[in-house]
This record gives structure tokens, sequence and C-alpha cells, in this order.
């Protein structure tokens, strides 16, 4: 190796001098062996970016290539789980001395975990966008894990509408008098008994939390388990046409506004004890607007996430 390379980081001073909050490479392309919920450690495809602060006005530059060969190392020797993200934040700082007091590491990647369906037995993939945020702050920790969760609702408003329109038709069609249960009976299975059907909508939670420092795996099944059985109508991969009128008759009996779901995702997240804080956005992607319906809540801690 050339012993007589320019090291600009190490040699030159800043033209124009000032402290730094964040200074790193993002969106670095690496395959992690990630450890969540007490499960193996599973390969996922991440897209990492990777920072520290710069502490000294004069230095020209922090040391990227330090940061990379940790990540690195890593990603070829290691796995991912909560101790070793605190370690790796830890060996940034170490990495860079007199340089920096604080370091970040945000990894992207997504999800796949086999879901059932509904009635049927076939099993299929779903893949979840994750996002695992780790930060190190004078000596603190901070871990933050979100998560998006698509589901379908179907809009109250729009059934109870519907509902009256098959009442009138209803009337309209039979004779009190006159009335036979088997008559009604094959009426509602035409279009003309069902004359309306109530509008629902690929809809997604967003989910962010804090993990207490209790915590030891990243919470992720357990989290995305917890907030489809409360929403009900998750998205479905694997369906057969008893699994289609299942999800039908789901939706249906769990009709919803978003702030309907918002308020039951922020009721289970408040149960959550290793949780020390939380951000939530439902998005219902309207299809009777254009535009989404969207809540947002948080959990409301002093200088915690705000809405
Ligand atoms: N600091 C900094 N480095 C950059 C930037 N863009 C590219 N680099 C390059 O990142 C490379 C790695 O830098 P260093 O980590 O200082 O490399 P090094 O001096 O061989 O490594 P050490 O001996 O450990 O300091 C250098 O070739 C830089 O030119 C930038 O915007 N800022």
């Amino acid at each position: 190796m050339p012993t007589n390379l320019p090291d600009v980081a190490n040699h030159v001073t800043a033209q124009t001098e000032g402290v730094l909050e964040r200074v790193g490479m993002g969106n670095i392309e690496v395959p992690l062996m990630l450890k969540a919920d007490e499960a193996q450690a599973r390969m996922v495809s991440a897209s990492v970016s990777a920072y520290v602060n710069l502490i000294q006005p004069q230095a020209k530059g922090i040391h990227m290539s330090r940061l990379y060969l940790l990540l690195d190392q890593l990603s070829t020797e290691g796995e991912l789980t909560i101790s070793t993200l605190k370690k790796l934040l830890a060996d940034f700082i170490e990495s860079h001395d007199d340089l920096s007091d604080s370091a970040q590491v945000i990894v992207k990647f997504d999800y796949h975990m086999r879901r059932s369906s509904l009635i049927s037995g076939k099993q299929g993939w779903k893949a979840y966008p994750i996002v695992i945020n780790g930060q190190v702050q004078q000596g603190k920790f901070d871990i933050e894990l979100s998560l998006d969760v698509p589901y379908s609702s179907t809009c109250p408003c729009s059934a109870a509408l519907a509902r009256q329109l098959i009442q009138d038709a209803f009337k309209a069609q039979f004779n009190a008098d006159t009335l036979d249960a088997e008559q009604v009976h094959q009426w509602l299975g035409t279009t003309q008994g069902i004359v309306a059907t109530p509008h629902s909508q690929r809809s997604v939670a967003e989910i962010k939390v804090k993990l207490t420092d209790e915590v030891s795996d990243f919470p992720i099944k357990s989290l995305i388990d917890q907030v489809e059985d409360t929403l009900k109508t998750p998205v479905q991969a694997a369906v057969k046409r008893e699994d289609e009128q299942e999800f039908a008759r789901l939706n249906g009996q769990n009709l919803m506004f978003c702030e309907d779901a918002a308020r039951k995702l922020k009721y289970l997240l408040n149960q959550q004890s290793d949780l020390s804080d939380f951000w939530l956005r439902v998005n219902h992607l309207e299809s009777l607007h254009a535009h989404d319906a969207v809540s947002i809540a948080v959990k409301g801690v002093e200088n915690g996430f705000r809405a």
C-alpha cells in the first residue's frame, strides 16, 4: 500500500469553520442478518444511513471509511440485534475519537412474513416496510422502530347509506301481505336486492415506537400481529373464494373511519409497557375522494414524538 497518500480529513482544516449535527453516508446497500422477536436470524436486504456528528469546528471532515467498514463487519460477521446496534453506534463514536460524540444509524428494509389465508388454509408472503433508527447522544441510546401495516377499511357512513337504499328497494319490491320468505331470500341474492355497496379502501397504518431500555429483541412480528389483530381487516396474500367471502364479512363487521382505526391503535400501543413513546398515522386512501382521510396520534410524553 502506498504510504504517502494525502490525508485531507486529518491534515487540512475547514475553510469555513462550524459544528455539524450529522455527517456520514446515506443509502448504503447492505445485507444484514436480522434477529428479531426471539426468532432465528434471517437475511434482509437493507438500505442503511450511518452518521456521526462533527464537533470540531476546524476539522475538515469525518472518516467515512471507518463507518462503512464497521457496518460491513456487522454485515459479514454479525447479526443485527438491539445490542449489536448499540455497539455499532458506540464504535462509530470511538472510531472518531475527539471528532464526534453522537451517532445515528437508520436501517430500512422489507420484512417478509408468511401469512395464512382466512379460511382455506393457504399461505402467502407479505412484505412489511420497516425502519430501525438507532441514536446515541451523551451516552444515551434511543432505539425507534417504524413499520407500515396495510389493511382494508370500509366506510361506516357509506355502509349506512347503502343499507337505506337496500331497505327502500325492499319496500318497493314487496308487499307486506304477500311476503314470502323464499322470494325474499332469492331477491337478496340479486344485484337489485343489494342495490348499493359501501366504498372501502386500501389503508395503511404507519407506526413508530420508541423501545424502552429493557427491550432486548426488535418486536417486529409481535407489533405487526397486534396491529392486524386490532384492525381485523389486514390485506391478504393467498385468497380463494372462501377467503374473499370471509374478508367481505370482516369488512362488513368492522366498519371504520380513520378516527376509529387511530383510536383503536392508540389504545393498543398505550397498553404496551415496553414502548416509552409512539406515533401513529392512519391513512385511508379513499375511493370516494381523490384525497386521503388521515388521523395522527402520539402517546403524549414530554419532549416525545409530536403529531
Ligand atoms: N469526510 C468526507 N469524506 C468523503 C466525502 N466524499 C467522499 N469522501 C471520501 O471518503 C474516503 C474515506 O475517508 P477516510 O475514512 O478519511 O479514509 P482514510 O483516511 O483512508 O481512512 P483512515 O486512515 O481510517 O482515516 C476519502 O477518500 C474521502 O475522499 C465527504 O463528503 N466527506
